[in-house]
């Protein structure tokens, strides 16, 4: 069988998900839309505006025709910003075949239907949304390019796909585990944006660590409570993909999320810091669909209900924080709903 797979686009993460595979596999092609982007890697072996400095190795092949990047291939990766996956996978069916393992490593949702990743793509291949691979877990780009050690999580409800997935990308640098919590490994994943956006808000009002740890801790109570709510596994969201990407988005000025949301802090409007980042930062998109989702299971998320004001509506930062240090008195564990609790102490 050929040792040929595919990842599509050239972002900061597809292009780095590709020196991984690039490491293991004989070939592997990285489509992207963009003509001279794709003549700089395959000349320059570089992806400069992505990944400044990095030299990408030779056995990455880019082209901007999804034939030559799919045919032949074992597993196709798709790594496009959540408002474009749906496009990306239309442009795949044509050239897809069963038996190619599919994964995504996108943190979102589409916004208009409030789908998650995994249901758009399949929706286009028209397999099963099982079929589909998820790829997260606190990993940034720019480390990952520099071979600093970095652990994953690949999820699907189909043990097998999960761990075909594992053994493509797994390497001495790149640890990855597998999980069968497809629908939590996608939430934790899409909704710790959110709370990276209030961190970096909250670096950029000045407050210290204290504000940190808070906003991180209640953020992955709120995230876990609409999980467990929709479904998944409560355990996930202490796993790679919950508290680990929490972490690392949080706390690193690699994250875009985190850097927009400084911004906005010291006082930016969003249309320019937007401007300005020259990248992808979903969580600005992803605190409307969670905010969306709240409100139709009735789920308080306090932090992503501030946030989504801040953005949206004008609150200022300053009053986001009075309006979360000021609500009703509580008990911590309302982060589990009573019924989750007997679930797991019966
Ligand atoms: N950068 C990182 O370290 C990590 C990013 N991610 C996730 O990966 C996803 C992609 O992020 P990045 O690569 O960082 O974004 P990026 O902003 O670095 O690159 C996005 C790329 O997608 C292309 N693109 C956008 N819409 C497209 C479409 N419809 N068709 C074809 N190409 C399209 C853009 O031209 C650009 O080349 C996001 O969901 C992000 O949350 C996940 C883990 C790490
Ligand atoms: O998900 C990430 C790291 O795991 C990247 O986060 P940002 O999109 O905020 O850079």
């Amino acid at each position: 069988m050929s040792d040929k797979v595919t990842v599509l686009v050239a972002g900061s993460w597809g292009t780095a998900l590709a020196t991984v595979l690039a490491a293991n596999h004989s070939e592997v092609y990285l489509w992207t839309r963009k003509p001279e982007q794709a003549a700089e890697i395959n000349e320059a072996h570089t992806n400069h505006h992505f990944l400044p400095g990095v030299k990408l190795p030779g056995n990455i092949i880019a082209t901007t025709d999804m034939e030559t990047a799919v045919s032949g291939s074992k597993a196709v990766v798709i790594v496009a910003p959540s408002s474009g996956v749906r496009q990306v996978a239309h442009s795949l069916k044509p050239f897809w075949k069963e038996d190619m393992l599919c994964i995504h490593a996108t943190k979102g949702f589409e916004t208009e239907t409030m789908k998650r990743m995994s249901t758009v793509i399949s929706e286009e291949l028209g397999c099963s949304e099982g079929d589909i691979v998820v790829l997260s877990g606190p990993s940034h780009a720019e480390e990952v390019v520099r071979l600093c050690p970095t652990t994953v999580v690949v999820a699907s409800p189909d043990e097998s796909r999960a761990k075909a997935a594992q053994g493509l990308f797994i390497n001495n640098d790149f640890r990855v585990y597998t999980n069968r919590d497809q629908l939590g490994v996608e939430l934790a994943g899409a909704l710790k944006n959110i709370i990276a956006l209030g961190a970096g808000l909250s670096d950029g009002l000045g407050f210290g660590d204290n504000a940190k740890a808070a906003l991180l801790t209640r953020g992955l109570a709120e995230i876990s409570r609409v999980g467990v709510e929709m479904g998944a596994n409560p355990l996930t969201f202490s796993g790679l993909a919950g508290l680990g990407d929490l972490v690392v988005t949080a706390t690193s000025q690699h994250s875009r999320n985190w850097r927009a949301g400084s911004m906005l802090g010291q006082g930016q409007p969003l249309n320019e810091v937007l401007d300005s980042m020259g990248m992808v930062v979903e969580g600005i998109r992803t605190t409307e669909v969670a905010y969306a989702i709240s409100l139709k299971l009735g789920v308080q998320m306090p932090i992503t209900d501030q946030i989504y004001h801040v953005l949206f509506k004008g609150r200022t930062p300053r009053n986001a924080v009075e309006a979360l240090m000021g609500r009703d008195r509580k008990t911590e564990m309302e982060a589990i709903s009573q019924e989750t609790w007997e679930q797991w102490h019966s």
